[in-house]
């Protein structure tokens, strides 16, 4: 079997595209403010890529450019003043921060109604207690691709490799609010490649180029790769094996053109939420409204589970 591909790269455009419209349908536009801090190249990128997705979709996006030595005390200012801008919707602070900036005082500074990122402590708890509130970007479009391809997480046995507060935790909280049996893998686990086995659905989030092996693949297993690493010759390449594991998984992520553009296209689900919860226009839905598959034949990816 040859998996079929989760092109996350089309499923976030077309919600891009979506967003725009339903933009466009107002009689504001939602307020977005990344600030990054120095030039580390690969957010330089990324926070070129966001402003642009935004400015298309018809949000009112702004980057905010520190140097590298700001002082922490101004960073939080900024957050501060951001905060108390009616005209700003979403606050997005660029990971990594210098060395000199504690990031937890920075995210626990944003405003968690602003707090698009999902990581202000706020939203983190109400995500793993049920609640409605922002939910992490990256995570968010993983469910998207999943509801995309059809797939039933209901009673599915589900693997999250990583426990990061970024992707992995608040990853495995989301397959569990769809009712998968969740288990979460780390770098004291042992057992690794038995446990992936067993994986109906397999999300890597670790960070090291090809940790996961093709024959880790259960097969038809639904395989999202949120690794990306950069090889000594400069390409993106995830977490998994990916021509090894193609041949045995349902469906595949590719890097890049899979969590990545995603990631993106949530930033601005999540700045349009948060822009109309703000003004009493709709209330925030507990694991950002998209715990449930919601795949119709219609849709490029059709219908039924990638699961053998
Ligand atoms: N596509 C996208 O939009 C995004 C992609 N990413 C990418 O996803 C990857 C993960 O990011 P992030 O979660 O921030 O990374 P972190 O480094 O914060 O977390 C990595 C996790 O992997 C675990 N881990 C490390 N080594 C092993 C191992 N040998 N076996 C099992 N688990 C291991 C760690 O375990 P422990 O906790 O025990 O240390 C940790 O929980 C990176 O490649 C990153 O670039 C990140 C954000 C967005
Ligand atoms: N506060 C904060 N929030 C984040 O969400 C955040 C962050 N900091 N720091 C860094 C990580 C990483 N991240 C990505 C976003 C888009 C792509 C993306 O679009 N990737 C393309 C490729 C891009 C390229 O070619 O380099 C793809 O996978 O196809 C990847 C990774 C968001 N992050």
């Amino acid at each position: 079997m040859t998996a079929r591909i989760l092109d996350g790269k089309a499923v976030g455009a077309r919600l891009r595209a979506g967003l725009g419209e339903r933009v466009a349908g107002l009689s504001f536009r939602p307020g977005l403010r990344v600030v990054r801090v120095g030039d580390d190249p690969a957010s330089v990128v990324y926070v070129r890529s966001k402003d642009r997705a935004a400015k298309e979709a018809g949000f009112d996006s702004e980057t905010i450019l520190l140097p590298e030595d700001v002082p922490e005390s101004e960073l939080l200012a900024t957050v501060r003043r951001l905060n108390a801008d009616p005209a700003v919707d979403g606050i997005l602070v660029q990971l990594p921060l210098p060395k000199h900036i504690d990031p937890q005082k920075v995210l626990e500074a944003v405003d968690p109604a602003k707090d698009v990122d999902g990581f202000h402590p706020v939203n983190a708890g109400r995500l793993a207690a049920g609640l409605p509130g922002l939910v992490p970007c990256t995570p968010k479009g993983v469910m998207h691709l999943l509801a995309e391809a059809g797939v039933k997480l209901s009673g599915a046995r589900a693997v999250v490799l990583g426990r990061s507060a970024i992707v992995g935790r608040p990853m495995a909280a989301l397959l569990l609010a769809a009712d998968a049996t969740v288990t979460m893998l780390h770098s004291r686990s042992r057992d690794i490649a038995e446990e992936c086995r067993r994986a109906e659905v397999l999300v890597a989030a670790v960070g090291r180029a090809g940790i996961v092996r093709g024959d880790w693949i259960a097969p038809g297993a639904v395989v999202v790769d949120v690794g990306i690493n950069r090889t000594a010759e400069g390409k993106l390449t995830g977490d998994v094996e990916f021509e090894a594991a193609r041949e045995r998984a349902g469906w595949i992520t590719p890097v890049p053109g899979g969590v990545g553009p995603m990631t993106i296209a949530c930033l601005l689900e999540n700045t349009l939420e948060a822009a109309l919860a703000r003004r009493g226009r709709a209330e925030l839905e507990p694991n950002g409204g998209v715990a449930e598959a919601h795949a119709t034949p219609e849709q490029s990816y059709g219908h039924g589970p990638g699961l053998a």
